[in-house]
C-alpha cells in the first residue's frame, strides 16, 4: 500500500481545514413525496423546483438522467468506475498524467473577458451539484489508507512517477450513489444532484425554505434580501453558522458569506456574482414599490416612503412581493444565462438548432426532462474550468487565485473593483487545452496545504470514470459527428499527445476529448460539448414551466412584461452593482474596436409599469 500522501478531499461539502462545509442531507434519495398542489393556479416556483414536472423532475436531491447508457466496468455494468482500456486488462491512463501531459498551463489571448468564465461558474452553481458522501467524523480520507481500511467510496487518484508537483496519491471520494424509496442503491449506480435543476436562481434564494428565510429580511418575512453592512456598502448576509464552507481570517471586515447555494465563498469573483443578483432584488423592489405607490397615490414618493411602505406593509403583502419580485429577477437571470451568455459558448447555430433563441415565445412541454444529465454535469459543462486564469485585478494588481480559495475577504472590500476588473481581463480566458496552475496544482492549497492541494483537471476526468461516462468517441455518434477512429483526427496538437496516454482512440475520455475539440463557430467549446450543452439548455427551457419566454398563465409574463425584461442585458446589472460609469457593450468580450466601452446610461433598468399593473389590476395586493 506504500507511503501514500496523507491528504484531504478537496470538496465545499466535506471537511475543509477543520470547518466542516454541511453536507447534503443523505435523506430520502429515491421519489419524494410528489407536488400536492394545483399546478394550474400556481403562480409562484417552489424553492426546492417540485410542481413544475408531473413526476417533479428537477427537484432537489433527485438521480440524474442520462443521455447515453453508463460505462461502468463491473460485469454488469453497474457500479464499477470505468477503468480499462477497451483493449483488454491495461488500465486507463491516470487522469493526472493526462493533466500533466494534455493540459500544460500556457497563456494565451483570448477574445473573451472574465465575466464569461465566472457568469458561467454561476449558472452551473444554480443548477447541479453531486453530492460526495462524508465519513461519520467529516471527510472520507483514500491516500495512505489500506486497501483493508479504505472506504468503498475510495476512488484515488494515482500520482505518475514522473510528477514534480505531487506524491504518490490525491485524494477522491466517489459521488454519493442515488437510493431507491426504499433506501437501497440504484442500480446501474446514478449520481445525484442536490439542487433544483431549473435555472430558477436558486443560487441565488436557496434551494430549501429554510436558507430562502435565513436570506430574507424580518425574519424570513421581508420583501427585501438581507445584507451586512460593510464600510458603508452592501454585502451578502454573514454566514455565522460553524458550517460555512470558508475560512475567516484576522481581517476585520472578514465574514463567510451567505447565499443561496453554499459554494458562495469558494473564491472571490464568484461571491461577487451573487451580490449583484442579490441587491438586484433589492433594487428591484424599491422600483416595484415606488410604482405602486405612485399609481395610487399619482405622486412620487420619496425614498422614505419607500422604505416605510416595505417596512410596514401587512404580512401577506410582503410575501407576495418578495415572490413577485423573485419571479421577476429569476426571469432576468434566466435571461442573461440563456440569450446572452450561451451564444458565447456554443454558437449562434446551436443556438437555432436547439431552439434556444428567445426571439419568439415558447411553450412548455411536460413530455421534456428537466433533470441535469450526467455527461453534462461531469464533463461537458465543466468546459469553464478552461477559462479559469491564474489571477484576476484589483484596481490593476493581480490577486492570485491560490491565495484565496475559501477566502472571500476582497469580495466584501473590493466587490466593485473586482467587476470592473473582471471586464477587463481576457488573457488566459479561453477555450483550449491550457489549464492555469492555479487549479491544476495548487487548488485549495491555501487552506488545505501545499501537499493536500488538487488538481481540478483530474478530478474532472476521474468524475467523469466514477459516474461511469462513457468515452469521446460514444457521444460524437450519440449527435451524429462523425467518428474518430484515429488519435491523427485530434488534430496536430492534441493527437500526438492522446496517442502517447491512450491505448486506443477508443478510451479517450468525455472531457479529455471534448477540451480538444476546436471550437465552434462565434462559440468557446467544440461540436460535442456543444450539443451536450445546448441540448441540457433546451430541456431545462422547454421542460420548465416557468421559463420565461411561455405564456401560459399564472406562470408566463405578458408580451409588455417580456419586452421590458429582454430588456435588461448583464450590463444592466453590472453597471448597478460595480458602480461603473461606463463598460464595454458586449461585456462577455473584451474590450476592441469592435466592442467599444459606451456609457452605462445606455443600459436602462427594468421598466417596472408593466409588473406594477399586473400586481395591481389582477388583485395580487390591495
Ligand atoms: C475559479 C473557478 C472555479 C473553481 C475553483 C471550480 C472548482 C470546482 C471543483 C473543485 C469542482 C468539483 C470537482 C470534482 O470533484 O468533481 C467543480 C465542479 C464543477 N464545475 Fe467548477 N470551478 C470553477 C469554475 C467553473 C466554471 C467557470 C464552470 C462552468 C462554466 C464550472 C462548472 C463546473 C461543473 C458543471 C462542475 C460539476 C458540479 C458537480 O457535479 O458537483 N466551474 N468545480
Ligand atoms: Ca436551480
Amino acid at each position: 500500500t506504500g507511503p501514500y500522501c496523507a491528504a484531504h478531499p478537496d470538496l465545499y461539502y466535506a471537511n475543509v481545514n477543520g470547518l466542516i462545509a454541511g453536507g447534503y442531507d443523505n435523506t430520502v434519495i429515491g421519489d419524494q413525496s410528489l407536488c400536492s398542489k394545483d399546478v394550474s393556479t400556481l403562480r409562484y416556483r417552489e424553492v426546492d423546483g417540485r410542481c413544475n414536472h408531473p413526476k417533479d423532475y428537477g427537484s432537489t436531491v433527485k438521480p440524474l438522467k442520462r443521455y447515453l447508457k453508463p460505462h461502468y466496468q463491473d460485469d454488469k455494468g453497474m457500479n464499477t468506475p470505468r477503468i480499462y482500456s477497451v483493449v483488454g486488462k491495461e488500465y486507463l491512463p491516470s487522469p493526472r498524467l493526462i493533466s500533466l501531459k494534455l493540459f500544460p498551463d500556457v497563456m494565451k489571448e483570448s477574445d473573451l473577458s472574465m465575466f464569461t468564465m465566472q457568469f458561467g461558474q454561476f449558472v452551473s452553481h444554480d443548477i447541479g451539484v453531486s453530492p460526495v458522501p462524508t465519513g461519520s467524523n467529516g471527510t472520507i480520507k483514500c491516500c495512505g489508507v489500506s486497501a483493508k481500511q479504505m472506504s468503498k467510496e475510495c476512488f484515488p487518484i494515482p500520482i505518475p512517477k514522473e510528477d514534480s508537483r505531487f506524491e504518490y496519491c490525491m485524494e477522491f471520494v466517489r459521488s454519493e450513489a442515488a437510493k431507491d424509496e426504499y433506501g437501497n442503491q440504484m442500480y446501474p449506480r446514478e449520481q445525484i444532484n442536490a439542487l433544483t435543476s431549473f435555472i430558477d436562481g436558486s443560487n441565488i434564494y436557496g434551494s430549501d425554505i429554510i436558507t430562502t428565510q435565513r436570506l430574507r429580511t424580518e425574519n424570513g418575512k421581508g420583501i427585501l434580501l438581507s445584507t451586512t453592512i460593510v464600510n458603508g456598502k452592501e454585502r451578502l448576509p454573514n454566514d455565522t453558522s460553524s458550517k460555512a464552507a470558508c475560512v475567516r481570517t484576522t481581517s476585520p471586515t472578514s465574514y463567510c458569506q451567505l447565499s443561496g447555494d453554499k459554494r458562495v465563498n469558494q473564491q472571490p469573483v464568484l461571491g461577487t456574482q451573487h451580490l449583484t443578483f442579490h441587491l438586484y432584488h433589492n433594487e428591484l423592489a424599491r422600483r416595484i414599490v415606488e410604482g405602486i405607490i405612485v399609481k395610487k397615490t399619482g405622486v412620487k414618493p420619496t425614498p422614505e416612503q419607500v422604505e416605510k411602505y416595505i417596512a410596514t406593509a401587512p404580512d401577506n403583502v410582503k410575501e407576495i412581493l418578495f415572490q413577485e419580485v423573485k419571479r421577476i429577477n429569476n426571469a432576468i437571470f434566466q435571461r442573461i444565462a440563456v440569450c446572452d451568455y450561451l451564444p458565447f459558448v456554443i454558437g449562434r447555430s446551436y443556438m437555432e438548432m436547439y431552439k434556444l433563441t428567445c426571439t419568439k415565445r415558447s411553450r412548455y412541454n411536460p413530455y421534456v426532462d428537466p433533470r441535469l444529465a450526467n455527461g453534462f454535469i461531469a464533463a461537458a459543462y465543466r468546459f469553464g474550468h478552461t477559462l479559469i486564469p491564474n489571477s484576476y485585478p484589483i484596481k490593476g494588481v493581480p490577486e492570485f487565485f491560490k491565495d484565496e480559495f475559501f477566502t472571500p475577504d476582497s469580495s466584501i472590500d473590493s466587490h466593485e473593483e473586482i467587476i470592473e476588473g473582471m471586464l477587463t481581463v481576457s488573457n488566459e480566458v479561453r477555450f483550449d487545452r491550457h489549464f492555469a496552475k492555479a487549479i491544476t496544482e495548487h487548488l485549495f492549497e491555501n487552506n488545505q496545504g501545499a501537499k493536500n492541494a488538487l488538481d481540478l483537471a483530474s478530478l474532472n476526468i476521474q468524475r467523469g470514470r466514477d459516474h461511469g461516462i462513457p468515452g469521446h468517441y460514444f457521444w460524437r455518434m450519440r449527435y451524429n459527428l462523425s467518428a474518430m477512429n484515429d488519435f491523427d483526427d485530434y488534430g496536430e496538437e492534441c493527437g500526438p499527445v492522446l496517442k502517447k496516454l491512450y491505448k486506443s482512440v477508443y478510451d479517450i475520455d468525455l472531457y479529455a476529448g471534448g477540451i480538444c475539440e476546436p471550437a465552434v463557430p462565434g462559440g468557446a467549446v467544440g461540436d460535442t460539448f456543444a450539443n451536450i450543452i445546448a441540448n441540457q439548455f433546451a430541456d431545462l427551457k422547454y421542460g420548465d414551466r416557468w421559463f420565461f419566454t411561455h405564456r401560459q398563465k399564472p406562470q408566463g409574463f405578458n408580451d409588455a412584461q417580456l419586452e421590458a425584461i429582454l430588456n435588461v442585458h448583464a450590463n444592466t446589472l453590472l453597471c448597478y452593482s460595480g458602480k461603473l460609469p461606463h463598460i464595454q457593450r458586449n461585456t462577455w468580450l473584451k474590450v476592441s474596436d469592435k466592442n467599444p466601452i459606451v456609457p452605462c446610461s445606455q443600459f436602462e433598468h427594468l421598466d417596472v409599469d408593466p409588473f406594477v399593473e399586473e400586481i395591481l389590476s389582477e388583485g395580487y395586493i390591495q
